[in-house]
């Protein structure tokens, strides 16, 4: 039981955005994958998700290799994710935008639910009383009828992870689900991410800010130009020379505040 990425490389044109990659996500466990803009980090998500061919290389959860499964059908192997940049209707409101996530697991059907039938009233009385403990969970029960149009990019965000947690995914991909929400968000964010990797969920996340990525990961992959530069755990990569001064600069004091030094905003 895991995502297995296996010596995976993606190659657009001339550019070569993964190469020879491998990464486990294993339930329950938190890997973070880090690394400058341009290093690969969504071209691994996307190639996970089924967004993205692989040139070479495989990728399987729980032991079946995805390769002819298209996107649409990998939330049916247990996947969810959010995007770096969430794409939705500013319309909808907040409860909407949630209550979305379950349908992908609905079983009453257009014809049931044109029909009323006695089990789609069920099914959507379990939706809406579980709609309303993520809403709670993730602090954004006071924001419910607020249209996401009318929300921060970083809120949006969050609520992109709560939708995405509706359908009980195994396997939890979070693509900088932290950017742009107040530290006290991103705490929220942290635990509910805890929680939920704690209920035996795998999750895997970009996220540049590192006290954060230290705070959460079991394990840490840094890419740098679609290669793999270091991993390990994130006490361990702080005592890799190389790493240290590739992403957070010379200073190792207060690390959790320390600049990276090649252009990435870790
Ligand atoms: N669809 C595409 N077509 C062409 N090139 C692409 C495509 N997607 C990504 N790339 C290139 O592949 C490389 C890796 O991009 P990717 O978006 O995976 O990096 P990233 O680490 O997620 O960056 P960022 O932190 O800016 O999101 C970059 O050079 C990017 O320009």
């Amino acid at each position: 039981m895991s995502i297995e990425v296996e010596n995976i490389s993606v190659q657009f044109g001339g550019v070569h955005a993964l190469k020879d990659i491998s990464v486990r996500v294993d339930p329950g466990r938190i890997v973070t994958v880090i690394g400058p803009n341009g290093s690969g980090k969504s071209t691994l998500f996307n190639s996970i998700t089924g967004l993205v061919a692989v040139d070479q290389g495989t990728v399987c959860i729980d032991g079946q290799n995805l390769a002819r499964v298209p996107a649409w059908q990998r939330i049916g192997r247990g996947l969810a994710r959010t995007f770096q940049t969430p794409r939705f209707d500013p319309r909808v409101c907040v409860e909407d935008a949630v209550l979305c996530g379950f349908y992908p697991v609905s079983r009453a059907g257009i014809l049931g639910a044109m029909l009323r039938l006695p089990v789609v009233a069920r099914q959507e009385r379990a939706f809406s009383a579980a709609c309303d403990r993520i809403l709670d969970d993730f602090g954004l029960d006071g924001l419910r009828h607020a249209s996401l149009g009318e929300l921060p990019m970083g809120m949006v965000r969050l609520v992109e992870v709560a939708r995405a947690i509706a359908n009980k995914p195994r396997y939890l991909l979070l693509d900088e689900p932290a950017a742009g929400l107040t530290r006290a968000e991103q705490q929220l964010l942290s635990s509910e991410i805890r929680r939920i990797a704690a209920s035996g969920v795998g999750v895997l996340l970009v996220e540049h800010n590192f006290a954060m990525v230290r705070s959460l990961s079991d394990h840490t992959v840094v890419l740098d130009r679609g290669a793999l530069l270091a991993q390990g755990h994130p006490e361990e990569l702080m005592r890799d020379p190389a790493f240290v001064a590739a992403y957070l600069g010379s200073s190792t004091p207060g690390l959790s505040g320390a600049q990276p030094s090649i252009g990435t905003t870790l």
